[in-house]
Order: C-alpha cells, then structure tokens, then sequence
C-alpha cells in the first residue's frame, strides 16, 4: 500500500461547518451532503465495543464507566467513577471501617454496600486485609502508609478520613495508586475549638491539677491561684476553621486576639477585629499561643528550644492541632526553665504517648487524649459527612472535599461532560495512530473556545486525554488522582494551549485538537505539513465527533470504531467499502468523507459497531483506489 505524502491543505467537501460530508446508508445525495442513515441510533445507547478478537475490551468498560447513558432521553450523563478509579466492585462495593465512626455514618455506608468495621487492626492485619476492600474509613489512628496501598493491589479506590488531618494518610502514595483521599473537614470545627478554650481556661485555672489534688484528700487554695484571661494577649497560630473558631470565642472572653497565618486573607481576620502578625511578632508578644496549624514538613518542630526562647517568660501553650508541630523535649526543657508557665495538649507526636513521656507526667501540663473532635454533635456530623463523601465517590462523583484530585463542581462537571469523553476518544484514537504505538513523549492540546481562559478548567480534559494515550498501550490504570503522576512516569509531556476564538460563550469549548510530536504514523495522512500527528474533535448535539484529521476535515461520531481510510476520490468508493463491510457482518454507524478537491486524494472516515475481522480489513486494503487505511478501536 502506497503511503500518501501529507497533505497541506484541504478543500471543504461540503457545506457542513467543518466541511466534512456525512454519509447515509440509503446512499441518498443531498445537495452537499451525502447521507448514510445508521442502522444504530445516533446518540450513544450502550457502547458494546470488543477487540479485534471479538471479546469485550478494556475500551468497553471505559466507555460504560464514563457514559451513563440515559436510555429514555437519549442524553448521556458523565459518570466520573472512570475519572478517578476502576469500578471492579460488584454492585456492593466493600467498606472497611477501621475506627469508631458514628452511627448515621454507617448506615449511610450500610445502604450503599458491606460494611465492615474492624476496630483495632495491627499494621500487618491492615495490610493483609486491605485487598478485599474498595474503601477504607479512618480517623486519626490508622496509618494508611504507601504498604497500605501496596497491599490493596489497586483494589482500594477511595480513603475517607473521618476528620481533618490527613497527616496518618500518605498522600503520594495514594496518588501514585490513583487511589482517592477524601476527608471530613468542616464537621468537628467547633467540638475542636470548644476543647481549645476548654483547654486555655482550665489550664490558666488549675482545674485539672487541682481536681487531682482533692480526690488525693488535698485542699490545696493557695499552691492553685490561677491567672486571669481578660486582656491577655492570644497569638492563634493557623487562623483557618478551628484558629478563627477559637479567635472569636476568646474575644469573648475578653482577650486580645492576634493571629499568624501566610495563608489567611487580612480582610477575613480584621472583620473579626484579629490582627494577622508575623510568626515572629505572635509569639514574642503572646501571653497564650494556641495552635491550629495543619502538621506539614513545613510545621513540624516550628516550636523548638529556637522559638521558645523568643517567647515571653510565663506564656501559656495550648496545642489541639498536631503533636509533631512541636518538638517534645524541647518543650520540657522550656518548661523546666520556666520560659513556659504551662502546657495544655490534646495531641502527641505518638499517640497515646508512651507512659513514661516526661511531658505527659509534667506536673505543669494539662492533658487529654485527642479528644478535640470527640463531641457526640461532631462524631455524628463527621460520620455523615464522610460516609456521603466516600459512596459518592465509589459512585463516580467528583468529590467537594478531595485532598489529591481537583475539586470540581457539580455544574462544571456536567458541562463538561461531553468534552471529558471526547477528550477520552481523541487521545485513544491518536495513540494508535503513532507507527508502532508507544513512545509517545510529547502532546500538544489545543482547545478552541470563546470563553475567557480562568473561565476553563481543563484539568479533566488533560487527565482523561492522558488516560486515552496511555491505557491502550500500557497497563497502567489512569485517573483524575493520578493522570498526572503516570503521564510522568511515562515521560509523557502534555503541553496545553489556549486559542480563543469569537463565538458564543455558551458552550465551554469549540473543539480538542491534539498534536503528537516526533512521531511516525501508521496512517500518514495524519500527518500535518508541521510533521505532528494531528486529530481534532468537537461535541455536537451532546455526542463526541472526529472532525479533522491532519490536514482533512472529516466528520464521524465516536460512538464505536472507528475506520480511517486514504483513497482517490472517485464515484462508487462508499458504496464499495460499505458493500465490504456489509459482506463481512459489520454495522456501520457512519460515514463521512472529507477530500483536498474533487477527483483528488480523500479521506472517508467511518464509524463501525463491531471491530471488523483481519479478512474484513484485506478486503478493504485490496480495493485499489484505497492508498492507505487504519482501524482505531476505541
Ligand atoms: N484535636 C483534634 O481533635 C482536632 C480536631 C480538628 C482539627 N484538628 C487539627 O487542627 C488543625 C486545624 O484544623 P482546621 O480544620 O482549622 O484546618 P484549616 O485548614 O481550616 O486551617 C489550618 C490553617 O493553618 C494555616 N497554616 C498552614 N501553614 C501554616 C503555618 N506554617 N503557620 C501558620 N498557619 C499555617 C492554613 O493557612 C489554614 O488557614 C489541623 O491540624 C487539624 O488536624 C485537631
Ligand atoms: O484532624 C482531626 O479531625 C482531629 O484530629 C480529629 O481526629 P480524630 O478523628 O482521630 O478524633
């Protein structure tokens, strides 16, 4: 078969807006366009899609998991389950609750599939469980470590934790096993700050001490005098959810609040009359510090023997953040010292902490174990909040409280929907293109739109087109978690450009081009002048379609197979190749034929249901006026 040289140029075959004729099965020829009536239906039913073998392909359960197709209006509705994890659960997907959740989370989990909870697991007995499960409840107590993952042999799809902290959650980890981590953020906001301001004024009035001392027999008035809170200086160090929670209350108790956050916006904090400081500045002019800052390798040990000596003799610690924020010894030095008056703490570097801790005994240190979330209001409201994340997400939806994938809403996600499973079949349908398949180092993706750009997420776009080039020709599973850290390891760069163009903004995107660079195809008249491997699709009416083709507009729904095929134009080339594929059993879905002139070199793209058979495909190689052809299975 002679390969045809690019073409520079093309020449619209008809007055369809891309130029591209569509073909109809009755061979009736209106003027401009030829049309082939489908035997199938043309909005997307059920995608049955198989191999060349005949069976069942990977691409078909692509296509079910990111189509729900809603038989009864025709309309078909993303499913994200395929963004983000394999759906190999049966209808019961299987949760395993690792700590005590409430009891109106679990039975959010109950209705939705088989729940087990195993209080109390080792390490090891986690990690020898967790390939059973497709999702694994936590709160503080469990390490997921990378192991975990490891483990679960790519079954885990989804890592709630009931709380805030995803400190105990190895985040890399999970993305690299494209596993998704979702946690419970807002629902234990105030159990936490009232155990902070339980903790500050308990602490500033020995009621613990002194507690202890009575049921020893004691009466001990004079050794407990405790200093009052009015006027007092508060530094709140992390002024997010809990730290403004527990700014507010200690307003109302009288005191002067400042704060330290590089993250929290002026505006917020002088509405609440809380002036934002410097790190420095907090803690030097503070007569209490309360901690709420997350535990990141940017916090750990940020209160050391440096930064207590920079504080003011006498103050007055409260920590119900993150025990690793502080480094421990430091802290009894500092407090032997008399640098720190006293300590409050609900949270360890180990918990619980080992019986012998110097700081737990310390006779100037309050403490009480993790209990910051532990009201019943808050265990109740995190068990509903991270029951409804984790089976929304085992259900494909895109998660409000995500940790590692983007947070997409509901409204951008349905409008995109369409361009999502576009950009699907486009990067499958490019791949295969590629002489030879693998290797693909570098993609250009072009989106054409008339929206103003921070008015475009593509993120999903890049993550699924990333996914279409890589699943057909590795066995890496790719989604929204980890599209990125796959396209990574394969040495995949995905560069992305922005063309605006001037339509109606109505609808988020005109089309998808994308460009393979470097690469030989296997079908050259994919070839642009430019020497990319180039493809192009748009939505029309709700369905993916390929338009372009290199240099030819074509036009062919991507709803099955697709055939690709060069030839001279000439009469009778539809009906021949239709004729070949009708012979061999093969439903054709569409046609369409886009050609550089009349009489000249043509393209005729066709949709096919079934993958044809290597018989079906010499036939058609053997009809001489066709120059090239390729079958892409999507
Ligand atoms: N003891 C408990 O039971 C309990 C309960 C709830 C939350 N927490 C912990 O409290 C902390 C805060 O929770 P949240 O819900 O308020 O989280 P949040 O994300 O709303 O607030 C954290 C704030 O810390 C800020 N921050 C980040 N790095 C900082 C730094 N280097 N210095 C100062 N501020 C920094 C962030 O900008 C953010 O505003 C978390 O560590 C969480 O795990 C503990
Ligand atoms: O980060 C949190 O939400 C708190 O530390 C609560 O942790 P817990 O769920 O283990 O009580």
């Amino acid at each position: 078969m002679a390969s045809a040289t690019p073409h520079s140029s093309s020449i619209k075959a008809s007055a369809s807006p891309n130029g591209a004729s569509s073909t109809n099965s009755n061979f009736s020829k209106k003027p401009n366009q030829i049309s082939f009536t489908s035997s199938i239906n043309p909005t997307p039913i059920s995608a049955k899609i198989c191999n060349s073998n005949g069976s069942p392909g990977r691409s078909s359960s692509v296509i079910s998991n990111v189509l729900k197709i809603a038989e009864s209006t025709g309309t078909a509705a993303l499913d994200a389950t395929d963004l983000r994890a394999p759906t190999s659960y049966g209808p019961r997907p299987k949760i395993l609750v690792s700590e005590k959740l409430g009891e109106a989370g679990l039975q959010v989990l109950r209705g939705f599939g088989e729940v087990e909870c195993l209080y109390n697991l080792s390490p090891e007995e986690l990690r020898e469980k967790i390939s059973s499960f497709d999702a694994l409840i936590v709160r503080s107590g469990t390490k997921v470590t990378r192991q975990v993952f490891e483990a679960a042999k790519g079954r885990l799809k989804v890592v709630g934790r009931a709380g805030v902290g995803i400190d105990n959650v190895d985040l890399p980890a999970a993305t690299e096993f494209g596993c998704l981590v979702v946690n419970a953020p807002t629902a234990n906001t105030v159990a936490a700050a009232e155990h902070g301001i339980a903790l500050l004024t308990s602490m500033a009035r020995n009621v613990a001490q002194s507690d202890a001392s009575m049921k020893a027999g004691k009466w001990e008035r004079n050794k407990y005098v405790g200093v009052s809170l009015v006027g007092k200086t508060l530094a709140v160090m992390g002024f997010g959810k809990v730290g403004s929670e527990v700014a507010r209350r200690a307003k109302g108790l009288g005191m002067h609040v400042i704060a330290h956050d590089p993250y929290a916006a002026a505006d917020r904090a002088r509405a609440m009359s809380v002036d934002l400081v410097s790190f420095d500045e907090a803690i030097c002019t503070a007569d209490f510090i309360s901690l709420h800052m997350p535990l990141t390798p940017t916090t750990k040990n940020v209160f050391n023997d440096h930064t207590f000596s920079k504080m003011k003799k006498g103050v007055r610690i409260i920590n119900v953040a993150r025990g690793g924020v502080i480094d421990e010894d430091a802290l009894v030095r500092a407090l032997d010292s008399g640098v720190v008056a006293q300590a409050a703490l609900d949270v360890f570097v180990e918990e619980p902490p080992s019986k012998e801790s110097k700081l737990v005994q310390h006779h100037n240190v309050t403490v009480t174990p993790h209990l910051g979330a532990s009201t019943k209001e808050a265990q109740e409201g995190v068990a509903i909040e991270i029951a409804e994340a984790v089976v929304g997400a085992l259900n494909g939806e895109l998660s409000a409280t995500a940790v590692n994938a983007p947070m997409v809403p509901p409204e951008v996600l349905s409008e995109l929907a369409p361009y999502v499973i576009l950009a699907e079949k486009l990067g499958r349908l490019a791949v295969q293109l590629v002489a030879g398949g693998g290797g693909v180092q570098s993609v250009k993706v072009v989106y054409r739109s008339a929206r103003d750009t921070d008015d475009l997420d593509t993120r999903l776009l890049r993550a699924m087109i990333t996914k279409g080039i890589i699943e057909p020709i590795s066995s890496s599973f790719v989604n929204l978690v980890n599209a990125d850290h796959v396209a990574k390891q394969k040495g995949l760069r995905i560069s992305e450009e922005r063309v605006t163009i001037d339509s109606s903004p109505e609808s988020p995107l005109d089309s998808i081009q994308i460009n393979i660079s470097n690469m030989d195809s296997k079908f050259a008249s994919a070839v642009t002048e430019d020497g990319h491997i180039s493809i192009e699709g748009r939505v029309k009416d709700g369905v993916p379609h390929l338009t372009c083709v290199g240099t030819f507009d074509v036009d062919v729904s991507l709803e099955g197979n697709v055939i690709l095929c060069r030839q001279v134009d000439q009469p009778g080339m539809i009906g021949l190749v239709g004729n070949i594929l009708g012979q061999h059993n093969v439903n054709v879905s569409f046609m369409s034929v886009g050609r550089t002139a009349p009489r000249k070199k043509a393209i005729m793209a066709i949709g096919v249901d079934e993958a044809p058979r290597k018989e079906t495909l010499d036939d058609i190689g053997n009809v001489p006026a066709i120059e090239e052809f390729v079958f892409l299975d999507l």
